[in-house]
């Protein structure tokens, strides 16, 4: 699998440093409000179990499962609810964590959610952000890294599903997509 990558973007180790970066940030942010920390499946699994971690504040969790590229690397313009939340986000301080925001479409889709449920308020933290990329008005409020206009692979970012298990970000060597 690593033999399959061109070019490394950002090794675990800048990733780890900006994880904690980002987990400081939030503690801070966060320090009274016992926020609900919500995972979008399945790219962010390796962020978020990563950045709550660094947050030294009580909080809990939930996941939602959205997709919207079917294992390319072209959006297909539609986001589909795949899972839903369990908790009542009324109220709630939802904090958003991405693996990547691109053309926009799921953060505008998982926003307009929580928002249409009463959320108190509502923040992204994604450790990828792709501004190039957007097709809609999103923003992300707290960025790990701000990514070229490339399909990147590794920390949970798929191609085909697989790739996710790289422990670093990566491009694909072009034979990869004509395979
Ligand atoms: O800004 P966008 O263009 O909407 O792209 C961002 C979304 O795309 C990916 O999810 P995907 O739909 O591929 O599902 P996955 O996380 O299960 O891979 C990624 O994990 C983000 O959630
Ligand atoms: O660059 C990307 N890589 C993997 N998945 C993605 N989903 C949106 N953009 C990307």
């Amino acid at each position: 699998m690593n033999d399959d990558i061109e070019r490394v973007l950002y090794s675990q180790e800048d990733i780890a440093a900006a994880v904690r970066r980002l987990g400081k940030q939030l503690s801070n942010d966060y320090r009274d409000k016992k926020p609900l920390v919500v995972c979008v499946l399945t790219g962010a699994v390796l962020f978020m179990s990563d950045i709550i971690r660094q947050m030294d504040i009580y909080l809990d969790i939930d996941f939602v499962d959205v997709s919207s590229y079917k294992g390319g690397t072209a959006s297909t313009g539609k986001v589909e609810l795949i899972r839903d939340l369990d908790s009542d986000v009324s109220g709630r301080d939802i904090i958003f964590v991405e693996d990547i925001i691109d053309t926009g479409r799921t953060l505008q889709f998982l926003e307009d959610l929580v928002s249409d449920r009463g959320a108190n308020s509502i923040k992204v933290c994604t450790i990828f952000d792709k501004p190039e990329g957007r097709v809609v008005s999103a923003k992300a409020d707290y960025v790990g890294f701000n990514v070229p206009n490339e399909f990147i692979v590794g920390y949970g970012l798929d191609y085909k599903g697989f790739y996710r298990n790289l422990p670093y970000i990566g491009i694909l060597k072009p034979s990869i997509y004509s395979a």
